[in-house]
């Protein structure tokens, strides 16, 4: 964990360390995405085969490529009740959410008499990424499939890894619940690749979306424009702006739940008051020891990890936009937090007040968890209804609107010295 204080000499360069620190897309997880982009293409399915051979351990034919529905729905009757209204909850509430995101067709007669417009409407065919390599994500399930059938895609396709062949019966019930259509058990940045560019068993999708860790993340910047994407989602970040009033203990499990997502992962607290910086790096220490995820949260924690001690929480929050961070935590009075919520310009989700963990955004609160890592919120968004639709505009002209606009548009087309475009229209007017 590195230990910054603001009025430090130096502290200007060592903060640009942390902010220019691609800790994701070394050059080495590009080349390998790279080199797995072109063996999917060129070799499809046995590509599938040896990789999920090699990093999850089991063989495809032997087990199945596919989960199919009836297993869906016998895992779903089979959670134990709390779980399953936990996730009939959790359903719900990011249901609700994403249907009011869903957007409005316009269509309207402008003061020339032209009809204009745009009509949105989903893509065909998407295929939603469940991470599944340190740990099983049935929230990220519903996180990625509900926005997608709320959106109206038909064919909803899931890749997630099973290491060493084990179905979570959590994921495949969400998957039953969130309304899945296929369901493959591939991960990694080939199942990206499949995806994108089918196989002889995947039949290809139009969009990808979903978080992952560096090598899938990497796959699809790569294959943004063979598909849409949502955003790049890698590795998860938070950061936490928190005074002294808070409980040193709360604050640290709220690093934690972040750091042990991945080694990758990054947890930083900005805090006012050096003596509580102190009584978080303990108690930070302190629960690493108790968890089962351990082990990744020390690697993440020592190795990007961050406490960064600031004369006021104000002045931290130019700093804070400049981490552009995944999850920002404002854990202070709740006026003080609308206050510095007013401050942040670059973030993925924000958690105002000191009540509201970033985990309760993980589960259960509606707005999506796939959300832009690696200082990518300076830029883009969470996954929303919209990464699943797209707008198509419309025109109508009449032998009246033609005229009053018909000759500007010969004008431009002379300009531009396109004499099909000008004639086009004027063989109307
Ligand atoms: N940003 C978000 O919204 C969000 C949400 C949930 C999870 N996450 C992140 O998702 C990630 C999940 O990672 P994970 O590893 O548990 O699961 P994963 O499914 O993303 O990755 C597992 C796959 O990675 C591939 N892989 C592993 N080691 C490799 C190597 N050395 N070379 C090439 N490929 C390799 C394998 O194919 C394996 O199946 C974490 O980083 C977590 O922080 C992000
Ligand atoms: N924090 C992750 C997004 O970075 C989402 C998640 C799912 N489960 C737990 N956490
Ligand atoms: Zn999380």
């Amino acid at each position: 964990m590195r230990r910054l204080d603001s009025s430090t000499k130096g502290f200007a360069e060592a903060f640009d360390v942390l902010v220019n620190d691609r800790r994701e897309t070394d050059s080495d997880v590009s080349s390998i995405v790279e080199q797995t982009i072109r063996n999917v293409r060129a070799r499809g399915d046995v590509t599938l085969l040896e990789m999920t051979r090699r990093f999850d351990g089991f063989d495809l034919n032997k087990e199945g490529w596919q989960v199919d529905a009836s297993t869906c729905r016998a895992a779903f009757d089979g959670l134990a009740p709390d779980l399953r209204d936990a996730l009939n909850l959790a359903a719900k509430r990011i249901e609700a959410y994403h249907k009011a995101q869903l957007p409005k067709d316009r269509d309207y007669t402008d003061k020339a008499g032209v009809r204009l417009g745009a009509r949105w409407s989903a893509v065909d065919a998407a295929g939603v990424y469940v991470p599944g390599g340190r740990a099983a994500y049935p929230s990220s399930v519903l996180m990625n499939a509900i926005p997608a059938k709320v959106a109206g895609v038909e064919r909803l396709v899931m890749v997630t890894p099973t290491p060493g062949g084990e179905v979570n019966p959590t994921v495949m019930a969400a998957a039953h619940l969130a309304g899945v259509d296929e369901i493959w058990r591939v991960g990694g940045a080939q199942a990206i690749a499949a995806l994108a560019y089918g196989t002889d068993r995947i039949r290809p999708v139009d969009v990808i979306t979903g978080p992952g860790n560096a090598w899938v993340a990497e796959a699809k910047r790569q294959l943004y424009g063979v598909v849409g994407i949502d955003m790049v989602a890698g590795p998860s970040e938070i950061v936490v702006v928190a005074d002294a009033k808070n409980k040193a203990e709360w604050i640290a499990a709220d690093l934690l739940s972040q750091a042990e997502h991945d080694p990758t992962s990054q947890s930083i607290l900005f805090t006012d008051n050096a003596a509580f910086a102190d009584k978080v790096a303990l108690a930070v220490d302190a629960q690493i020891a108790g968890l089962a995820t351990g082990a990744v949260a020390k690697q993440s924690w020592s190795a990007n990890g961050a406490i960064i001690v600031v004369k006021n929480l104000e002045d931290a929050m130019p700093l804070v936009n400049r981490l552009a961070a995944e999850h920002l935590e404002l854990a202070v009075d709740d006026d003080r937090a609308e206050a510095l919520f007013d401050l942040v310009r670059h973030a993925g989700s924000v958690f105002l007040g000191r009540m509201t963990p970033e985990a309760i955004g993980d589960y259960i609160a509606g707005p999506n968890h796939v959300l832009p890592t690696g200082r990518r919120a300076r830029f883009s968004s969470g996954l929303s209804v919209l990464d699943f639709m797209k707008r198509t505009s419309f025109i109508a002209l009449d032998a009246q609107s033609i005229k009053a606009i018909g000759p500007a548009a010969a004008t431009l087309a002379d300009a531009e010295g396109l004499p099909a475009h000008a004639a086009s229209v004027r063989k109307r007017l």
